[in-house]
């Protein structure tokens, strides 16, 4: 049949969550076929989850993994679907797709080109399959083919059968690489080309993804149907479930992204007559004589009526210029929802201090509930969260506040005014509970015990750090008291860009079970928060913004670690932090040299800071970043956004023993004794 309704479903799974897994796969096809689909492709190890880091190499792993399989078939009445999972080949492990019509496995394809890069580990688990390679594999006590295969789909000769519809697969990195088997299916006059993917959430990304398969199905006059997960699957990395389906080079359709929903289907009706035109007008199909790659399979696709034209729209969202600041929210309030439910914590509790981090954090817990409300109604979000007693009787967005996120504000002698009401407003405003203690006999208990066991008095003269530290520290203890006695999740509040200068007080500020802003660095963030405030996030036509971060968004950032009479402000602790976020951009991504780095920032702040100024910020940034690795290997969680992430255990690696740059610090010393000239120019075009 030239018309075929296909669809890509994309399901919110957890490592090894085999029940779920499975549920949310068989609901999708269900689903799918309700809506009258023909052909459904599933993400990229779907059954067992994407994210099962070394346990892949676990032998039950892949055993459970086949069951599910098996009790997926049993569902394919009617249906052909594409499902991920690991298998055990030859004693080597690869990530497949198995492609299952009416209850029939058909045979498995392999991922040839593995992702290796960024956040991606694939080839420390599984080897590559080779082009051209087809081999058989046992499942169940039968053989099917197992490697480099296209599937051809012919139905029963009555109904016009002998025309095969051809369906081959790349699996997510397949399509992103030059040398993409995209081309081989070219030249073998592939109708349908299925993406399986697990692609992470970054700033933009969806656009890339949607070059990709636009030009794809152009390039190869087919149709490409591309599909991802959803949530936070595993813990850092969000997928925003970004799924289309694009023929000839138009885009017939995409999916909503960031839903609080299990499973999602999106389909299209794609025509193989036009797609096929198109390969007999460029006369490239069907060269190669040898058909070793061809799985022959059976599958009626029912006759279909033509449809009007299909056009992908963009979101609302995506469109109201404000799209970073829409996807950070978005991303963020989804990922702190799956991890909630998914460890199954009954909320969140901040060290709420008026200040711009945690005002972020505990607005995006507020935002979280909002979104996740619009997404799937009242009813579905409770019903999520069952576990949690507390939220049932819940009948406003407010009551869940209540129950789900807790602040504590803990003042200092060194705390303001000002800070203690913006932390009482925001909290307001979103409906947390908020509670509001005083530490100062705590830090100066401390205080006097240490004093009198080390003969004398601790000053800020001589003592700075230590006084500000044990500050932050003593605020530790209580509010992770207060975390335990609900169950909650702790959030800490640091941001990147005190992350790569080790600005917080480790077992401190620091602790957390989560740390949702280490991502993002502190001058978007302070944008950001203008922006919830004043526009917010757009849904179903209206704005759902946060009026009480107004009080933050007038307030200068600062520790409050020192007395109030020194007028302690991060930025004059560190540095102005649009510098500091450059020259992390230059230095830790770019990996460019102290030299090099500085040279960039004279151009870029021509003007505005002297070159001594700017010498000196250098300085202090390689110095901070690498003496402070070790506080980024303890930072808890945190969620990936982009290129610039510093998490070590899954982007961003540095020794935490160093030489610290010391001889490179040298070096730029020189070269600016060299060259004293520069920086003092006037600044020019800004
Ligand atoms: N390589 C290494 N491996 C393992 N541990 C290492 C280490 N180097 C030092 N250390 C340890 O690190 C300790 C120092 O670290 P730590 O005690 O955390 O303190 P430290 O990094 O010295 O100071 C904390 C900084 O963060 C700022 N802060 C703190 C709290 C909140 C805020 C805010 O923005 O609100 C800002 C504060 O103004 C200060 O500049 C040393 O005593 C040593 O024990
Ligand atoms: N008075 C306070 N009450 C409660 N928590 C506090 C207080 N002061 C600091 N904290 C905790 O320590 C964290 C670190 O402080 P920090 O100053 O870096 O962040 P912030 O106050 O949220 O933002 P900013 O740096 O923009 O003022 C805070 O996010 C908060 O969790
Ligand atoms: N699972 C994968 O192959 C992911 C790699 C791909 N480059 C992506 O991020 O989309």
């Amino acid at each position: 049949m030239p018309q075929i309704k296909v669809a890509s479903g994309v399901v919110n799974q957890t490592p090894m969550a085999w029940e779920t897994n499975t549920k949310n796969i068989i609901h999708a096809i269900d689903e799918a076929r309700k809506q009258q689909v023909s052909l459904l492709c599933l993400p990229e190890l779907c059954i067992s989850g994407y994210g099962c880091e070394d346990y892949f190499f676990a032998p039950d792993l892949v055993e459970q993994a086949q069951k599910c399989l098996i009790e997926i078939v049993h569902e394919t009445a009617g249906i052909v679907v594409a499902v991920g999972l690991p298998v055990r080949h030859n004693n080597s492990l690869y990530n497949a797709a198995c492609l299952i019509a009416n209850k029939q496995i058909l045979g498995f394809y392999c991922k040839q080109n593995l992702a290796n890069n960024g956040i991606h580990y694939e080839a420390r688990w599984f080897r590559p399959w080779q082009p051209g390679v087809i081999d058989s594999i046992e499942v169940n006590q039968m053989n099917y083919p197992i490697g480099d295969v296209i599937f051809d789909l012919s139905g029963s000769p009555l109904q016009g059968g002998s025309h095969g519809v051809r369906i081959a697969f790349e699996i997510c990195e397949d399509g992103w690489v030059s040398n993409r088997p995209a081309r081989r299916h070219y030249e073998r006059g592939v109708d349908i080309i299925l993406n399986p993917s697990a692609s992470h959430f970054a700033f933009n990304k969806f656009m890339t993804r949607e070059r990709l398969v636009v030009d794809a199905s152009r390039s190869f006059s087919c149709s490409y149907v591309y599909t991802n997960l959803l949530g936070n699957e595993a813990g850092r990395a969000i997928y925003d479930g970004d799924a289309m389906i694009a023929s000839n080079g138009d885009l017939l359709v995409t999916s909503p992204r960031f839903s609080y929903e299990d499973f999602l289907i999106t389909a299209a009706v794609i025509d193989t007559d036009y797609t096929r035109l198109s390969q007999i007008q460029s006369k490239i199909a069907a060269l190669n004589k040898d058909k070793s790659w061809r799985v022959v399979g059976r599958f009626d696709f029912p006759e279909m009526d033509p449809v009007l034209p299909q056009v992908a729209e963009m979101e609302p969202f995506e469109k109201g210029g404000a799209l970073k600041e829409e996807e950070f929210a978005r991303a963020v309030c989804l990922a702190l929802f799956d991890y909630l439910r998914k460890s199954r914590s009954n909320g969140f509790t901040i060290s709420l201090s008026g200040g711009a981090d945690s005002c972020a954090c505990t607005a995006l817990c507020g935002l979280m509930i909002r979104l996740a409300d619009e997404s799937i109604g009242m009813k579905r979000f409770k019903e999520k969260l069952s576990y949690i007693k507390g939220i049932q009787s819940a009948k406003t967005e407010e009551d869940l506040a209540l129950a789900l996120i807790h602040n504590i504000y803990q003042g200092t002698e060194n705390s303001s005014e000002d800070t203690l009401e913006s932390a009482r407003s925001l909290a307001h405003s979103i409906g947390s509970t908020f509670y509001n203690i005083n530490i100062n006999g705590l830090v100066e208990t401390y205080k006097g015990l240490i004093e009198e066991q080390i003969g004398r008095q601790l000053s800020w003269h001589d003592d700075d750090i230590a006084l500000q530290n044990i500050q932050a520290r003593v605020r530790a203890p209580g509010v992770w008291l207060l975390t335990n006695l609900s169950n909650h999740l702790l959030l800490s509040t640091s941001n990147r860009s005190e992350a790569a200068v080790g600005y917080a007080t480790m077992d401190g500020d620091t602790a957390g079970s989560i740390s949702p802003l280490a991502g993002i660095d502190k001058h978007y963030l302070r944008q950001w928060l203008r922006w919830l405030e004043t526009a917010g996030c757009e849904v179903k036509g209206k704005h759902i913004k946060i009026t009480g971060l107004k009080k933050v968004n007038s307030l200068q950032p600062t520790a409050e670690l020192r007395p109030q009479a020194q007028n302690q402000t991060d930025e004059v602790d560190l540095m102005p932090y649009d510098f500091l976020n450059e020259l992390e951009k230059l230095s830790i991504r770019d990996k460019k040299s102290p030299v090099e780095s500085y040279r960039n920032l004279v151009v870029r702040y021509q003007g505005l800071y002297s070159g001594e100024q700017i010498h000196a910020w250098t300085e202090r940034f390689f110095k901070l970043w690498s003496r402070n690795q070790w506080k980024r290997e303890r930072y808890a969680p945190s969620f990936h956004m982009d290129d610039l992430n510093l998490d070590p255990r899954s982007w961003c690696r540095f020794p935490i023993l160093s030489g610290g740059f010391e001889r490179e610090l040298e070096e730029l010393k020189e070269y600016v004794r060299g060259n004293p000239a520069q920086g003092s120019r006037k600044r020019i075009g800004f």
